[in-house]
């Protein structure tokens, strides 16, 4: 037997906040210390903060987070924890993003990132260098490279997220070479689904390569992008810890590492594919002895036991319904994404939003309220501002639902009136077109500025965080005013289709039984910038919007097979019918491309997005010629 407790640490980093990062995570690792964790494992990019972009192209930047390491490793030196730290450095003039591995007050070794994603959300391709199998270098005395490192307690691999995300990861050759916990500082942006993605990918790793894996996510959001925490320990496949995710602090399990090195020894395959390595060339990594610099206490460490007493039958079910889930996460990450924006950018006083009575605006409130009850839980609606601001065309029935909710919540509710301007900037417009009709749409529009205008000038004022209330189905094809409600100063539910927005408040009616979800649920879906506007109406149905766009946006095909597709998906409505909806949202969504591009900054949480940045990268100036075949 020979146990090792491995603590997984979640903290809140800012990008640039390289002192307070290191702050935040001191704090932890001496709580780590105190619960006699042997290995306790931080997140990738730990000092720099994650996504750094460009930055990383800044010298300074990178070099300045080498005396953060160094001030971790001096103000941890006497705690009896063997530490995994993510840090950028440089090195002959290359930047590599690394695990640095710190222990006895000294920085014993850094291993740097071979998998360097430059995908969706990520660039790292585009500013760092990969390290490399057999890579043997020294950066300030340090070893750098492709290295094992040695500790009375057993044999250490670290590596940085992406590379376990490969099956041709360096853990393969690692763990051939005689590693038993390979530990991985993670940053994994939270999308829907992904959280039981990592815990398939991390049980399939440690099962095919016989090795424990000690995984550490990111946690908290940077520009949008959310890190929802967590991280898992897996033994030889079987999962051993899986760390609460959205919160800082870290979490803690005793394994036994000698059981890993058992269950390797009578695991033939393992062992025969690891002797076709070897006579296939295959090269053993190099171990540094860490013993001499660090001498581990286990003595009080007890067997992992079970908490429900029983080796045979399983453990009680605490596990949410799919609905639960999903709802759950896409909530938390989102009140995550606005709390986080509100307090690292430091310029904002309070959190406004321009409320219509209808669903989007509804949504972004409940999400924004969300987050105020963790921070002020004793008057959460004191956070909030709520602005209903009414034309000829809103209804008594959206006034009503919108003053119930904020009353529900707490939240200030006034009642600010366009109709006066609105009459003024119609007069205005007539004139400047020099008595030309304006359009029906420009009406619209002038309502949705002018509640952008109002909202705007609030914000400049008061120091209000004006949040941004379009759904991504909407912006797909262009149904939101440019400088009108397509302005804010963060978008919030930019990156969730119509139906689930729905769905979700469905769920937070369930919940909560607040009557101004039920009000507003009880109308259907549209602006009020005309006289009884349907968005379904002037749209399509959202479920098959929404079909449009996963099958276009997402899936990338063309209208036949969409069109095929949606028969399926949708046989009660006629074939000629679905044609129409195929070709009409084609037309919209390509034509709409100029408006995403001038949209706010946005909440990210799932791989199919309109931000150019994150996902699809389309051109503004295009024509659709090529979709007709
Ligand atoms: N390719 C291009 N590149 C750059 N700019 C381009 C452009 N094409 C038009 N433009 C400019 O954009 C203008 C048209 O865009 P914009 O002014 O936004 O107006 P537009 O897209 O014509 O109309 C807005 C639509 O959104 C709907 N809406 C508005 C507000 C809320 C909601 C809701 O869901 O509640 C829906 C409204 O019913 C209407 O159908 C043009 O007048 C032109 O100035
Ligand atoms: N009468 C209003 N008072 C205040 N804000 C409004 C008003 N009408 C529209 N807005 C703002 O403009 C945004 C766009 O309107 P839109 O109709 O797309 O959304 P919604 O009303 O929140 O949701 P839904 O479309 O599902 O009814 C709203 O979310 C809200 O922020
Ligand atoms: N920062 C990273 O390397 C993360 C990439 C990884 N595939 C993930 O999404 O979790």
């Amino acid at each position: 037997m020979r146990l090792v407790k491995i603590g997984l640490a979640s903290v809140n980093t800012t990008v640039g906040a390289f002192g307070r990062n290191v702050d935040r995570a001191l704090d932890v690792a001496r709580r780590m210390a105190a619960e006699d964790v042997t290995v306790g494992v931080f997140q990738e990019q730990l000092i720099g903060g994650y996504p750094p972009e460009d930055l990383v192209q800044w010298q300074g930047f990178v070099e300045n987070q080498w005396p953060q390491l160094e001030r971790f490793a001096r103000e941890t030196g006497a705690l009896s924890t063997v530490f995994l730290v993510g840090v950028a450095v440089n090195h002959q003039g290359l930047r590599y993003n690394c695990a640095a591995l710190v222990a006895g007050g000294k920085i014993l070794g850094l291993v740097p990132k071979e998998k360097l994603p430059t995908y969706n959300i990520f660039y790292e391709g585009r500013t760092f260098s990969r390290g490399y199998p057999g890579m043997r270098e020294e950066l300030r005395g340090v070893p750098f490279g492709d290295f094992l490192f040695r500790f009375d307690f057993g044999l250490l691999a670290p590596e940085v997220c992406e590379d376990i995300w490969s099956p041709e990861a360096p853990l393969r050759r690692r763990t051939y070479s005689g590693a038993e916990l390979v530990v991985n500082v993670s940053a994994s942006p939270f999308r829907v689904g992904h959280g039981d993605t990592r815990r398939e990918l991390l049980a399939t790793r440690a099962s095919d390569h016989q090795c424990t894996i000690a995984y550490s996510n990111a946690l908290g959001s940077n520009d949008g992008i959310i890190f929802d925490g967590g991280g898992f320990i897996n033994q030889n496949g079987k999962p051993v810890l899986e760390e609460p995710r959205f919160q800082e602090g870290f979490a803690a399990a005793v394994v036994d590492l000698d059981r890993t090195l058992r269950l390797r020894a009578e695991n033939t395959t393992w062992r025969s594919d690891r002797e076709a390595w070897l006579r296939e060339g295959g090269k053993l990594v190099p171990t540094i002895d860490c013993t001499a610099a660090f001498t581990s206490r286990r003595e009080m460490l007890r067997y992992p036991v079970p908490a429900h007493r029983s080796f045979f039958l399983p453990a009680p079910d605490t596990r949410r319904s799919p609905r639960e889930a999903l709802c759950e996460d896409i909530l938390d990450a989102l009140a995550l994404g606005i709390g986080d924006y509100f307090e690292k950018t430091r310029a904002f006083k309070v959190i406004g939003i321009a409320l219509s009575g209808g669903r989007d605006s509804l949504l972004t409130l409940l999400i924004a309220y969300r987050y105020a009850k963790r921070v002020r839980p004793e008057n959460p609606g004191s956070l909030l501002r709520a602005f209903y601001m009414p034309s000829r065309y809103s209804s008594d029935a959206t006034r009503e639902a919108a003053e119930t909710i904020a009353r529900e919540l707490g939240v200030s509710f006034q009642v600010v009136p366009i109709e006066e301007a609105f009459e003024r900037e119609l007069n205005i417009a007539r004139t400047m077109l020099a008595g030309a009709e304006v359009t029906p749409i420009t009406e619209q529009n002038i309502q949705a500025r002018l509640r952008a205008q109002r909202m705007w000038n609030w914000s400049n004022s008061s120091g209000g965080l004006f949040l941004q209330t379009g759904n991504m189905s909407e912006r797909a094809v262009g149904y939101t005013t440019t400088g009108g409600d397509l302005m804010g100063a963060l978008a919030v539910i930019a990156n969730v289709p119509k139906t689930v927005v729905m769905y979700l408040l469905d769920y937070l009616l369930e919940q909560t039984g607040y009557e101004g979800i039920r009000k507003v649920l009880a109308k259907p879906a549209g602006p009020e910038l005309a006289h009884n506007q349907v968005g379904e109406e002037e749209l399509m149905p959202f479920p098959i919007l929404d079909a449009c766009f996963y099958l276009f946006a997402g899936e990338k095909l063309v209208p036949s097979e969409m069109q095929a597709a949606l028969e399926a998906m949708f046989p009660e409505v006629e074939g000629a019918r679905l044609r129409t909806y195929v070709e009409k949202f084609i037309r919209l969504f390509l034509q709409s491309i100029y408006k995403w591009v001038q949209a706010p900054l946005s909440l990210h949480i799932g791989n199919l997005d309109l931000d150019r940045e994150r996902a699809l990268q389309l051109p503004v100036v295009t024509s659709s010629d090529w979709t007709k075949g």
